[in-house]
């Protein structure tokens, strides 16, 4: 790896400050910008509660070594992630994390089953975000949850709703930072329904129990996913984008979109103004689609820039709830990890150096000017400006082999 040092940044400064843009201010205001890191990239989605085998339409590929088997293992991976990942960090936790001694089931769970998370978080100053599960369990009846037209299984799930959000607040409390509570929920089916009204009623009003306990709203933001199809559910989705977006504008909740969750040529990055337009907050699940495939780690691509640009262009860095979301198995699920959470960070940081001067030339017409200073800005020394975020973060470049050295001595011991 390159090594540079901080006279590349000098002049990196030197050559922003002649377009406007003061890098000073982008490294400051990037290092402030929470990312939230999932979990379930460091145990293939499998959770320690039910340990089923994954379900819900969502699949993981690869049988990569060293996967995390335990909490401890978990939790030693992620400590290694957080020292190669600069900035400010989230932990992002799916309710199948809950450590149970006690024959507790997701309809039961409590604070108590996620102490360990707390504490771990606590060590590292981060605030921790919650998702129920609602997969990977034996009440998942022909692969519905909460639209199930069982009224036993729909009970069970609308009580897992109402424990995760009261585990919401526990954690929110705990951390003294606000918890996004995201409910995602893979309900669907794999060929031409002959009703398309009824479970998403009954998903209507299962939402509507679960949103009936009373929650400390300052401190917990609910959350509604989209998805546009799952492998196996391809012919309907009962959470459709319709569905989600007139649900949380009606119960006032927050809308979240995963940049994996639609049409193939439907971009994320053009929805967020509209979003942001309507909703107090936006949530978004980063990662990388590819074909049928929703969960690719999150690369430095165009379109992970261009969320980010939106983001930053509408002064919403307070607004969005930025978490990723991907799993891969083939590769080291270390950096794997690491990957998609510098990639966001990067696209963050490529979005607090674009110049006021783009929009200028939008407004007043001069296209062919925009397209030509769009093109410049990519070769832009970007990289030496990332370089210096690292140095000062005392973060390493080269994580690879720190990956590598930690798959040896740890990994491969499992
Ligand atoms: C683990 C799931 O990927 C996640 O909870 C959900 O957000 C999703 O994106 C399902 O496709
Ligand atoms: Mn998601």
């Amino acid at each position: 790896m390159l090594y540079m040092t901080n006279e590349r940044y000098e002049s990196a400064r030197k050559i922003y400050q002649s377009i406007g843009v003061d890098t000073e201010a982008a490294l400051d205001r990037l290092k402030n910008v929470p990312v939230s890191m999932h979990c379930w990239q460091g145990d293939d989605v499998i959770g320690f509660d039910s340990r089923e085998s994954l379900s819900g339409g969502i699949q993981t590929t690869g049988n990569y070594p060293g996967r995390a088997a335990t909490p401890e293992q978990l939790m030693q991976d992620i400590s290694k992630v957080l020292t190669l990942v600069p900035g400010k960090k989230k932990l992002n936790l799916h309710a199948s994390y809950a450590i149970i001694d006690d024959g507790s089931d997701r309809d039961s769970i409590k604070p108590k089953h996620f102490t360990r998370w707390v504490e771990f978080a606590k060590k590292y100053n981060m605030g921790i975000d919650f998702n129920p599960t609602f997969f990977s369990h034996r009440m998942v009846k022909d692969g519905l949850t909460l639209s199930s037209p069982d009224e036993e299984v729909r009970k069970f799930w609308i009580e897992h709703g109402k424990r995760c959000i009261e585990i919401s607040e526990y954690f929110a409390n705990e951390t003294g930072q606000p918890c996004v509570m995201n409910i995602w929920i893979p309900d669907g089916y794999k060929d031409i329904p002959a009703d398309r009204l009824g479970p998403r009623r009954r998903f209507k009003e299962s939402l509507d129990e679960i949103l009936s306990i009373p929650y400390d709203k300052s401190k917990v933001f609910v959350c509604l996913e989209s998805k546009v199809f799952g492998i196996g559910v391809e012919s309907y989705t009962v959470g459709s984008s319709e569905f989600c977006m007139n649900y949380v504008a009606r119960a006032g909740i927050t809308p979240l979109m995963d940049n994996g969750h639609y049409h193939p040529t439907e971009v994320v990055s053009d929805k967020v103004s509209s979003m942001l337009l309507f909703n107090d907050h936006l949530a978004l699940h980063i990662t990388r689609p590819v074909r049928w495939d929703s969960d690719h780690v999150v690369l430095y691509d165009d379109e992970t820039r261009e969320i980010a640009k939106e983001i930053v262009r509408a002064d919403a860095l307070d607004k969005v709830f930025i978490a990723t979301d991907y799993f891969d198995a083939s590769i080291n699920r270390i950096s794997a990890w690491i990957t998609g959470m510098r990639s966001v960070q990067k696209a963050l940081l490529y979005a607090l150096l674009e110049p006021e001067l783009l929009r200028n030339l939008q407004n007043e017409g001069r296209f062919t000017e925009l397209m030509a200073a769009q093109e410049e800005l990519k070769i832009m020394p970007f990289g030496d400006i990332w370089q210096e975020y690292l140095n000062r973060e005392n973060v390493a470049a080269d994580y690879v082999s720190e990956v590598m050295d930690y798959e040896k001595k740890v990994l491969e011991a499992r």
